[in-house]
């Protein structure tokens, strides 16, 4: 028994029977396919946009010891106190404290100590004025400060406080977290040259149809270009996945099992488009059903529905829908969060990022699955308001050139009026551009 008959799919009256929602299948997956990408210690250099696998705990205080905020004069604030009354303030600097070089010793009572931004807090110090509320004289010994600028001065004024940005022993970075660069900023602020992350998955790519041609060659009549393998490639590398590119495959029983006998040898996943659905040249099916088995097939989602996972052996095989736009949706909601997940992503990295909008545009269709709408979100009156392509075909791949983004349309609604709440995903927040 595969794990999707021991986990079968919800039917209710909000998706079509026979069809698994997306969650479900996510949820499915998630649980028939282990984590499996090994950890490796890889150079910072290395590791943007890499899934890390093991918390990083702080070293270091940030910042190390008190130091300025501003470039100014450091005074001790009770010593200030005395200088208040009628006219301005003149005191003398007693040393300087720079970045790197620090002043010796204590303040001298009732002195100031020229300091830069970044630069030690000298003993005794306790606030900071910046230089451009101070005037000094040309061999900058003595500053004469205005009784309004003391008086407005308060205790610890633009002082950063040893440890106030990361303390010793915190986590900076949890595991399960795809690195940008602040993250990898933040290992560095630590002193860390390297970090535990994911290897990047291994994944074989192909398009299969006998209508396909490469680009370059001849367009035979009635003919397409292999456009989906790109979309794939670019989705696999973005989400940190090692690409290999074995091309377009006939619709041929035996040509397909020999290719994905032998990928499945030597890759974690195998990601393909096209002949998933239920015509007579929809073979991928039966091939990796000869091979291994179909773990999922046919997703209440559109575009995209006729999906497969699959495996053989220990890798993992997923069938895209081959429509151009199926290929893409379906590819950002499910292969590339399993992709991530496989990579020890935690869920929320897993998931995209859906923002409320306003609609702006009237919509009815048949309820059952869950439908995405490509989108662009445009400020109207005060409004972010999500307007969807003038088409819906999931074989406009210029939609998505189009678009900046996707309306999700919940498997129950049936109708969408203009200014109802939607949810928008922008594709920034999908994990795969
Ligand atoms: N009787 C039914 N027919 C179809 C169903 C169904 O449920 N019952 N589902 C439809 C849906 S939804 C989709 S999506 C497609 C998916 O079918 P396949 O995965 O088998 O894809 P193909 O038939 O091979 O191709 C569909 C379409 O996309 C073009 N294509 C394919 N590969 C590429 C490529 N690499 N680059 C550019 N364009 C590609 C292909 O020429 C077809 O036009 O099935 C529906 N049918
Ligand atoms: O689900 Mo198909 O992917 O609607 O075109």
């Amino acid at each position: 028994m595969t794990t999707s008959q021991k986990n079968p799919a919800k039917t209710d009256l909000c998706h079509q029977p026979g069809l698994t929602r997306l969650e479900d299948a996510l949820r499915i997956a998630f649980n028939d396919v282990a984590v499996r990408a090994p950890v490796i210690e890889a150079p910072l250099s290395d590791c943007y946009g890499a899934i890390l696998r093991k918390d990083i705990v702080a070293r270091v205080d940030v910042p190390s010891a008190d130091n300025s905020a501003m470039d100014g004069y450091a005074f001790c604030h009770a010593d200030l106190q005395e200088f208040v009354g009628a006219s301005d303030a003149q005191i003398i600097v007693g040393g300087v404290s720079l970045a790197g070089h620090p002043f010796a010793g204590e303040i001298p009572r009732g002195q100031a100590i020229r300091i830069a931004t970044g630069a030690s807090i000298p003993d005794g110090a306790d606030c900071i004025i910046i230089q451009e509320n101070i005037t000094a004289n040309a061999d900058e010994t003595l500053l004469t400060i205005p009784q309004d600028v003391i008086a407005k001065t308060r205790l610890h004024q633009h002082i950063r406080r040893r440890g106030e940005d990361v303390a010793t022993g915190m986590v900076v970075l949890p595991a399960g977290k795809r690195l940008r660069p602040q993250d990898i900023a933040v290992a560095a602020g630590q002193g860390y040259q390297s970090l535990p992350v994911a290897r990047p998955l291994s994944v074989a790519v192909f398009s299969t149809g006998d209508e396909l041609a490469r680009p370059g060659d001849p367009l035979p009549a009635g003919g397409v270009y292999d456009s989906n393998r790109f979309a794939m490639i670019g989705m696999l590398r973005a989400c940190g996945c090692r690409v290999t590119d074995l091309g377009l495959l006939a619709d041929d029983f035996d040509v397909l099992k020999t290719a994905l006998k032998d990928a499945a040898q030597t890759h974690d996943v195998i990601l393909t488009s096209g002949g998933v659905s239920v015509g007579k040249a929809d073979l991928l099916k039966p091939v990796v059903d000869s091979l291994g088995e179909i773990q999922a097939w046919k997703l209440a989602i559109k575009p995209g529905k006729p999906l497969m996972r699959g495996r053989i052996g220990d890798c993992v095989v997923i069938g895209l829908p081959g429509n151009p736009v199926s290929v893409m949706v379906s590819g950002l909601l499910y292969a590339v969060p399993l992709l991530l997940h496989m990579m020890g992503a935690a869920d929320q990295v897993c998931a995209p990022v859906r923002l409320p909008a306003t609609a702006g545009f009237d919509f009815r269709r048949g309820t059952g699955r869950r439908e995405w709408l490509r989108a662009r979100l445009v400020e109207d009156d005060g409004q972010w308001v999500a307007r969807p392509y003038h088409s819906a075909s999931s074989g406009m791949l210029s939609s998505m050139v189009w678009a900046e983004g996707l309306i999700e349309i919940a498997e129950d609604c049936g109708q969408v009026k203009k200014g109802d709440r939607v949810l928008y995903l922008p594709f920034g927040g999908l994990q795969a551009f």
